[in-house]
This record gives structure tokens, C-alpha cells and sequence, in this order.
């Protein structure tokens, strides 16, 4: 890494997020839980987008925000991103604090069902792996494509010390399949609990995008499965058209309706010219 690359950030920054992280030496219990500890975490605009459109990276957080988020990174097992975001932003996916070593990385995980993910050898994930600045990528892929699979992207994958892990199907609701149900999805409990059993990662930062932060917000049943949410407001506004953070309405008994998603234990903090907001679902 170079120092051009490099962040620092001051632990007491961090003081608020303390109640909010996963524990450092989880405890093995005789029912361990089924899934990893889960963190929620994004930057948006104050109109509630995260890039400018669906293929723009777009940089929202300022130095101090930014620096928390590769703090987040340093202290979960392992990041997770829908394949849009891989492809729109060649992601590093790495801790650049200075201090970090290799085991302090996470690993970063692609949700990735029809391993449409064009990588190369010079993709920026591979090679911050191969340079030793971070873990290689574990991809999660739909078993049911196994065989179309190209050797190269396998190859490279595992020359960064990466892999492909196969998930299985979910099967198909009843009835006809219509074109937008063409494309696989998982339920997140199923994802959730692959990660913990096949990845073994027992702490996960899902940091985007919109499909990804969409979903899991979008249902008490995946609320439930977050653990903590640490959201970064940037002050500015992107303008209609871009990524927008905005969880499918909710109804209450008489089909009145209610908010979305409200949150519980919630503390604002101000970083430079951004605000975080550090809280859990209230489910
Ligand atoms: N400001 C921020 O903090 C962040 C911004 N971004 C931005 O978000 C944009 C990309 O977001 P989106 O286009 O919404 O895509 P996305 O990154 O959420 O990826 C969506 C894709 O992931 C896969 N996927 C997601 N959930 C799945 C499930 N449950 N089962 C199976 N497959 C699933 C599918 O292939 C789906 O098409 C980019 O512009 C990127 O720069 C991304 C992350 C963070
Ligand atoms: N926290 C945060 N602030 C922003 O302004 C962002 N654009 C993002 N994006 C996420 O970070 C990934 C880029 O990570 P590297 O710096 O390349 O390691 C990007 O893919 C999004 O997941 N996050």
C-alpha cells in the first residue's frame, strides 16, 4: 500500500460505534447462531441515493466518514456487495487504515448468481490480494450455473487465493415464471446462513448496493437479521435518477400506511462536514 493510500482515524472517533460491532473473540456457544453478526452500511445523499446512476461510482463520504467505514472494515470478517456494485466501482474492498494486517482483513464476498462479474487479473480486489493488501474475494454463484462457468475467471480467482462458492437454487414459486423472476434470488436468511456455514465468517459488513440495501430493508423477516446499521449522510444532493436507498412501503392490520423502517438505540454523530447515524432495527 502507499502512504497515498493510507487513512488514519483515532480510535475515540470511534467511541460511539463500540456498542454497535461485533465482539472481537466471539464465544462458541452450544447453539451457535445461524447466522453472522450483520452490519448495515452505506453513505447516501440527503436525497437518499447512493451514486449518481446505477453504473457511476460515485464518492460521498468526506476523509473522516470514509475512514470510519475502513474502520467497519477492520473489524468485520468479511464485506459484502451485490455484483452491480463490482462491476460500477472495481472495488478495493480492503481496510487502508495503517496498522492493518492481513489478518485484520475482511474477506470480501460477491453476491454474484449468474457470474456475470467480467473480472480480470488487474481487477483492482485481485490485485490488492495478490500485492498482500487485503483478502482475495469469495464469490457466491448459483450452483444450477456450475458447468457454463469460464476457467479464466476461476483461475485468476484462485492464483488471488479466492474462490467460488455454489449455492443452491431456491426453489421456484408455483406458477407461471415471469421475466422478472427470471433471474435468481435468495432469500437473505439463506444467504446469511451460507456465509456463516460455508464461508465460515462470523461477523459481515454489507455495504451496498441498492438491490442488496433494498432487499434487506424491505421485510421484518430480513430487519431481524441485521444487528447494527451505520449509515453516512453526505451533504449534497445527487438528483433524481441515481441509486436510491427506499425500502417497498409497508401496511398496517387495516391496510393503512406505516413507516417502512424505524430504528431503535439511535445516536447521530457529526464527522467533518457528513453525519452518521449509528442505530438497530426496530423489529
Ligand atoms: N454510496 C454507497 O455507500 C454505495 C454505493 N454503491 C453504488 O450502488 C450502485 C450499484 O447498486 P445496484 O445497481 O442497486 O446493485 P447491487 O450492487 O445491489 O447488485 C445487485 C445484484 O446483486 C445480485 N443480488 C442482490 N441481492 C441478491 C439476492 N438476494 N439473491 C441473488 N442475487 C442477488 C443480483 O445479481 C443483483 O442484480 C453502484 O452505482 C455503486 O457505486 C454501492 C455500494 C455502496
Ligand atoms: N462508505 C462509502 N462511502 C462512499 O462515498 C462510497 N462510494 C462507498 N462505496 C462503497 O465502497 C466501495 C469502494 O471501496 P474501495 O474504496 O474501492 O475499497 C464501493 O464498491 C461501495 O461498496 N462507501
Amino acid at each position: 500500500m502507499t502512504s497515498q493510500d493510507t487513512l488514519t482515524f483515532h480510535p475515540q472517533t470511534a467511541c460511539f460505534l463500540a456498542p454497535y460491532l461485533p465482539a472481537v473473540f466471539p464465544t462458541s456457544s452450544t447453539h451457535p447462531h445461524p447466522h453472522p453478526f450483520t452490519t448495515l452500511t452505506y453513505a447516501a445523499s440527503l436525497d437518499s441515493h447512493l451514486s449518481l446512476s446505477p453504473g457511476a461510482q460515485t464518492y460521498l463520504s468526506g476523509p473522516l466518514s470514509k475512514s470510519l467505514t475502513h474502520y467497519l472494515r477492520s473489524r468485520h470478517s468479511a464485506i459484502l456487495i451485490g455484483v452491480s456494485t463490482a462491476v460500477a466501482d472495481d472495488p478495493g474492498l480492503n481496510s487502508r487504515l495503517r496498522g492493518v494486517d492481513l489478518e485484520g482483513q475482511p474477506r470480501p464476498i460477491i453476491i454474484d448468481p449468474d457470474f456475470r462479474w467480467e473480472f480480470t487479473r488487474d481487477s483492482r480486489v485481485l490485485k490488492t490480494a495478490r500485492e498482500g493488501n487485503g483478502k482475495a474475494p469469495y464469490i457466491i454463484v448459483n450452483a444450477s450455473n456450475a458447468a457454463a462457468v469460464d476457467e479464466d475467471r476461476l483461475r485468476w480467482l484462485a492464483e488471488a487465493g479466492g474462490r467460488v462458492f455454489w449455492m443452491p437454487e431456491l426453489p421456484s414459486e408455483p406458477g407461471p415464471r415471469s421475466s422478472s423472476s427470471s433471474r435468481s434470488r435468495w432469500s437473505w436468511d439463506q444467504i446469511l446462513g451460507f456465509i456463516k456455514s460455508e464461508c465460515k465468517v462470523d461477523s459481515l459488513m454489507i455495504e451496498g448496493g441498492g438491490v442488496v440495501i433494498n432487499s434487506l430493508l424491505s421485510s421484518p423477516g430480513n430487519l431481524k437479521l441485521i444487528n447494527s446499521v451505520v449509515i453516512t449522510i453526505a451533504p449534497v444532493y445527487l438528483g433524481q435518477g441515481g441509486v436510491n436507498v427506499s425500502p417497498a412501503a409497508q401496511t398496517g392490520e387495516s391496510g393503512q400506511r406505516v413507516s417502512a423502517v424505524k430504528f431503535k438505540e439511535v445516536q447521530w454523530n457529526v464527522l467533518g462536514n457528513d453525519v452518521v447515524m449509528v442505530a438497530r432495527p426496530d423489529v
